[in-house]
């Protein structure tokens, strides 16, 4: 049947539109080489627990994601939820604390972390990028035998006497081993794999392990291109506090040896280093609260953050 109604009468757009959608048409023309470039490798992406605050950036990010499945990458989300842990935690009146940045767990703290981790918040970032039009699969390293761990074993030396003395940080974990297996399911598919960091060890125990460390673990058994940690920072600062845009893995060294990169931000740029140590290309430390940071560190000349490799060339 003809259709007889008559066309919607639309106004021609102003010259300002017209400009705003040719800008637009180029930005996408711009990203054309880096979308070739990543087409088909993987991308792991660390969501940091403070980089997940606000509500319309996790929109963002969840977006952002379903657009790298889009254009024919690999990404893998590897979370963390260290304030929400906390809040927890609070909430049920159960003390925590910090040795070198890792949460000491006993068995009543593992059960919480599980249950925030591979329970809330999992659920929360796969909800966010289904929304958005993709189709995550939330994991736990449990699931599919994801992530073997092994209990951390920590030292400490007091400077004066050079005794050494362990230090028991309970359920806290390294990983051991990484089931590509499970995630090489996902490849060249629409699934976009969302985990969360706890581990299982050989005889059933759970463990909690950091964010940034099964990030980086997980990022090295799957070969992956890219390694993106977002964070709450703008990337590795110097001593007068400007953001390094790049970094080989000797400067890094020195940056931690002097004292320049402390707190936090050493396991992290560690994690960085033995990433790209093990053949991850590059690692990036970037700031997750600026909008779609992981485009633009993967779709500009200029990227995102501080960016770490073996060597400039
Ligand atoms: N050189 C440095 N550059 C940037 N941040 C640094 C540096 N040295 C220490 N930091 C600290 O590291 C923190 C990031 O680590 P952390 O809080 O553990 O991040 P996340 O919770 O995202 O894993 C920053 O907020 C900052 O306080
Ligand atoms: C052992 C250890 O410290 N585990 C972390 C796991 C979560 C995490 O790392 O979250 P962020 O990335 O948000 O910091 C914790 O219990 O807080």
């Amino acid at each position: 049947m003809t259709d007889t109604s008559s066309p919607a009468v639309q106004a021609p757009p102003t010259a300002e539109e017209r400009d705003r959608w040719l800008r637009k048409a180029q930005t996408l023309s711009d990203a054309l080489p880096f979308m070739r470039q990543f087409a088909g490798q993987t991308v792991v992406v660390k969501y940091g627990g403070h980089a997940m605050g606000d509500a319309a950036l996790a929109e963002q990010f969840a977006s952002d994601i379903v657009l790298l499945n889009q254009v024919g990458i690999e990404p893998v989300v590897v979370h963390g939820g260290g304030p929400q842990i906390k809040k927890m935690l609070e909430r049920l009146k159960i003390q925590s604390e910090f040795i070198d940045g890792l949460r000491v767990t006993d068995k009543a703290t593992v059960d919480i972390v599980e249950m925030v981790l591979a329970g809330s918040i999992n659920a929360e970032i796969v909800t966010a990028i289904n929304r958005a039009g993709g189709f995550a699969v939330g994991l736990s390293g449990k699931d599919g035998n994801l992530i073997k761990a092994r209990k951390l074993r920590r030292t400490k030396r007091d400077p004066d006497s050079s005794i050494e003395t362990v230090l028991d940080l309970g359920f806290v974990g390294e990983p051991t081993d990484v089931n590509t297996h499970v995630l090489a399911q996902f490849e060249q598919s629409d699934v976009i794999p969302v985990i969360a960091p706890i581990g299982y060890g050989e005889d059933g125990e759970t463990y909690n392990i950091n964010a940034d460390t099964a990030a980086g673990a997980v990022a090295s058994a799957m070969n992956a291109t890219r390694l993106l940690m977002l964070t709450d920072v703008p990337g590795v600062l110097d001593k007068d506090k400007n953001l390094i845009p790049e970094m080989t893995v000797e400067q890094a060294r020195r940056l931690m040896n002097d004292g320049t990169i402390s707190g936090g931000m050493i396991p992290k740029v560690e994690t960085c280093l033995q990433a790209v140590e093990s053949g991850v290309e590059a690692a990036v430390i970037m700031d997750g609260r600026v909008p779609h940071s992981v485009l633009l560190e993967l779709f500009t000349p200029h990227g995102a953050g501080t960016l770490i490799r073996l060597d400039k060339n």
